[in-house]
């Protein structure tokens, strides 16, 4: 018989995404995707302006299956209200047979802009750039980065902002976005480390994918030699304060770090982690309830 997929389908507060998404990867085991991401509709303003937004998961039909459903509707219920939704509809289910969950899935990915020149495209897509257009072609699906989280949007626009004429390090690469949208934005050499062996594999594919160079590697931090123009780090906030000092030593003078991955409300825990680095807080990004800090280093 058929494989076959439920596709459970949420409509909800724009802002609460971020919220549903990581329920929802870890009720289904698969990754989501988020309508109204594409290319010509999606920027950061309309995005404030969008109330509603669709979610959709995947999950295989088993005897959990309506156990998961029920516990997503309860999440919705009780979470909604808190971003305005007072009535909640619950999650609708389609059946999908296996081979329509493949392309349907893909369907619902489209290239991204991301501030004047990135575009981050799924490989299966067709895409006329622009003049100046710097792509990016990445699958969803891998290792975490492909540039629909708002934490990898804050970093590339932040790099955009800056142009990265020197040297690059990218701690916690992940998929490699960020090292390449570096190598692409004109570093001269970039350096991506990562915890995660299987992320700096798939990384490494990436880059190879994209015809970049940039040397991807597992090595902690605190052993990578030399100083960097900019360093980037999209880690929790925890660990983030924690490597500070380590983080901070990998500047290079009048050099800039930008540190992501931190909800708004733990933005002043991060500032205080910083404030002994002797580092310049010089510009906050936020997108919903993330925060992205700019620092810079003396002269
Ligand atoms: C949120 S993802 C960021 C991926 C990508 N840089 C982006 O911006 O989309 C964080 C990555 O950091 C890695 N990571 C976590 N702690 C780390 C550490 N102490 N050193 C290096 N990598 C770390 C994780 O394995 C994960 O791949």
């Amino acid at each position: 018989m058929d494989k076959t997929w439920a596709e459970v389908t949420c409509e909800i507060p724009a802002a609460m995404i971020d919220l549903l998404a990581d329920f929802l990867v870890e009720l289904s085991g698969n990754g989501v995707s988020i309508d109204n991401l594409e290319l010509d509709t999606f920027s950061l303003d309309t995005m404030d302006e969008a109330p509603v937004k669709t979610v959709r998961a995947y999950f295989t039909p088993d005897d959990e299956l309506e156990e998961k459903l029920a516990a997503l509707n309860r999440f919705i219920q009780e979470h909604a209200p808190a971003y305005g939704d007072a009535a909640p509809a619950p999650p609708t289910v389609t059946t999908l047979r296996e081979e329509d969950w493949a392309t349907g899935w893909r369907q619902h990915f489209a290239p991204t802009r991301i501030g004047r020149k990135l575009v981050i495209k799924p490989t299966w897509e067709p895409f006329s750039p622009e003049p100046g257009d710097l792509v990016i072609e990445l699958d969803p699906g891998m290792a975490f980065g492909t540039g629909t989280h708002p934490t990898t949007r804050l970093c590339l626009e932040a790099l955009e902002k800056l142009g990265t004429a020197g040297d690059v390090l990218d701690v916690g690469t992940g998929s490699g976005i960020l090292a390449m949208a570096a190598v692409k934005l004109g570093a001269q050499r970039v350096v991506g480390t990562d915890i995660d062996p299987d992320a700096v594999a798939v990384a490494r594919e990436n880059c190879a994918m994209n015809g970049v160079t940039a040397e991807l590697v597992t090595t902690p931090l605190a052993d990578i030699p030399g100083q960097f123009s900019v360093v980037l780090a999209n880690i929790l906030a925890e660990d983030l304060v924690r490597m500070a000092a380590d983080l901070t030593a990998k500047v290079a003078p009048g050099g800039f770090l930008i540190l992501s991955g931190i909800l708004v409300e733990r933005e002043s825990y991060v500032i205080d982690g910083f404030v002994s680095t002797g580092l310049t807080l010089a510009e906050t990004t936020r997108e919903g309830e993330w925060s992205c800090l700019l620092y810079q280093a003396g002269q």
